[in-house]
């Protein structure tokens, strides 16, 4: 196989924009959704790469593209691969079985053998885009069988792998049919990277059980103390670098006067009510919209809070509607906002203000200033770069974070009002102490908040990862003096 031209390669599932189909039949990009693209779009730009990855839309055939400054090499699906190995291998098997089985994961054959010959078009499309000896970047779980791919394609080039949702439990991954194969899979890479180190030691565990490979035995780091799996005579490093976001630019955006505008005209338009609680998500059931939405009912009913000063905004981008999960907890959730505001609004006041379209980052930034309580309550979550968004907003220190501690985000941002998603008790508590909290004491959480948002963003996450793996990888392991053990 042939190489390319770029010496840096980002590969996704997605590239960081979807082509659209107008009703007059025309075509043109738009953001993808997701913190994947938020993340990695900026660096990208910065490094002037290539970004391997599909168009978001079914038999569509596109040369590589050069769109704002991005090279974009599209990589075809069919109909029935977006619905074997995305909507089926990616988004209901490996997505529910990472996320703590929140849903019972489905297991396919056929969706299996989609998911294979995906990651071997992937691993071509890649191979033919990458330079000799290029650095190649891929992501997340719908792609876990590239590294082992690509390498046996391009010994040359160095391969890193990042996920962005949680490694989970080994009891829970014993269950996957195909576990040895994405384990070895992944072990093509020369460094794997987690959010958190339990995750990287998740993985530890299981490349010595399945692959029956050596590793190191020690505690895994938060971008330090990376572990190390003897594949052969190589050494894969594997550790834990929480992504982030691009703070500074999101600060200086929420200090502009066109925002500071639109969130007093926001207040506004939404009845100047005493407190504005907003929550922002992919329509995902990973998400804990019904558990925020359930807590606000019985805190209504309880009257501990009042409907005629406190409401709530809830932005839910579509996301994966095809599959059965998603379309049952839309209707779940599109209920409960019905069954709130029938119980508890008033003509022209509902209690719970419900957008289901993708709102624009400029318009999503003046919803930051604005909310008083940000609610983000996943039942389980990767990162959540929303959290992060909404502490990078509030350049005023107003506000509160209610953060459930099943983020990755709550590792960090120890300042919110950290709350148990599967204890509603907790919270509705969480919530009345952010909504009633002394404007002092707020301020002094915002500040800490801020802190760690603003010195650990992602230009950070990125170079840490990147340079982690630019370290040679038997020197790096001595260096890092980790024992490799049996
Ligand atoms: O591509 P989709 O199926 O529409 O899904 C969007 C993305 O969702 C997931 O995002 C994760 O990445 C974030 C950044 O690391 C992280 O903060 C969040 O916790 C994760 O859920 C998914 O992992 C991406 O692959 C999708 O593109
Ligand atoms: C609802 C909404 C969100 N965004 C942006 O999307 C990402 C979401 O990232 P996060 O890590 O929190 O979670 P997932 O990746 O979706 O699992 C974040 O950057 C939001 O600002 C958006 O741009 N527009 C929206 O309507």
């Amino acid at each position: 196989m042939g190489s390319g031209a770029s010496e840096f390669v980002v590969v996704a599932n997605r590239l960081p924009v979807d082509l659209e189909t107008l009703p007059d039949g025309s075509t043109r990009w738009k953001r993808s959704p997701g913190g994947l693209v938020t993340a990695l779009e900026p660096i990208l730009r910065g490094k002037s790469g290539a970004w391997v990855g599909w168009p978001g839309v079914a038999d569509t055939d596109l040369g590589p593209i050069v769109e704002d400054g991005i090279e974009l090499h599209p990589v075809r699906l069919s109909a029935k691969e977006v619905a074997d190995y995305y909507e089926g291998f990616s988004n209901a098997t490996l997505w529910p079985l990472y996320h703590d089985v929140i849903v019972k994961p489905v297991y396919d054959r056929t969706w299996w053998d989609a998911y294979v010959e995906v990651n071997r078009r992937f691993a071509e499309a890649t191979s033919k885009a990458a330079a000799h000896g290029a650095t190649v970047w891929i992501q997340d779980y719908q792609l876990q069988l590239v590294p082992k791919m690509l390498r046996m394609l391009r010994p040359d080039l160095t391969i890193g792998f990042f996920l962005h949702i949680p490694f989970p439990p080994v009891e829970l991954f014993m269950q996957m049919p195909w576990r040895t194969e994405i384990v070895e899979g992944l072990l093509g890479a020369d460094l794997i990277g987690f959010h958190l180190p339990g995750g990287a030691q998740n993985f530890l565990y299981l490349a010595r059980r399945l692959a029956g490979q050596p590793t190191s035995r020690g505690n895994v780091g938060v971008r330090s103390k990376l572990g190390v799996v003897q594949v052969g005579f190589r050494n894969v490093r594997v550790g834990a670098f929480p992504i982030s976001i691009d703070s500074g630019k999101l600060d200086e955006l929420a200090r502009t006067k066109s925002v500071r505008d639109r969130a007093k005209q926001l207040r506004k338009e939404l009845g100047n009510p005493q407190r504005i609680m907003l929550g922002v998500d992919r329509l995902d059931y990973t998400k804990g919209i019904d558990v925020r939405l359930n807590a606000i009912r019985e805190l209504l009913e309880e009257g501990r809070i009042d409907p005629a000063e406190n409401i709530m905004v809830q932005l839910a981008t579509p996301s994966r509607e095809r599959v059965e999960s998603y379309v049952q907890m839309r209707g779940d959730i599109e209920k409960q906002v019905g069954r709130i505001n029938g119980e508890f609004g008033q003509v022209g006041r509902p209690v719970v203000h419900y957008l289901h379209r993708a709102i624009p980052r400029e318009e999503l930034t003046a919803f930051f200033v604005a909310a008083d309580v940000m609610l983000v309550t996943p039942l389980r979550d990767g990162m959540n770069l929303v959290a992060k968004e909404y502490v990078a907003c509030r350049t005023d220190l107003g506000g509160a974070l209610v953060l459930s501690e099943f983020t990755g985000a709550a590792a960090e941002l120890r300042q919110a009002y950290l709350t148990n998603p599967h204890d509603l008790e907790d919270v509705k508590d969480s919530m009345v102490e952010a909504l009633t909290q002394d404007r002092e004491a707020g301020r002094r959480r915002m500040r800490g908040l801020r802190r760690q948002v603003l010195a650990h963003d992602v230009d950070r996450w990125a170079k840490s990862f990147l340079s982690a793996l630019a370290r040679d990888s038997v020197a790096g392991a001595a260096l890092l003096g980790d024992e490799v053990q049996a």
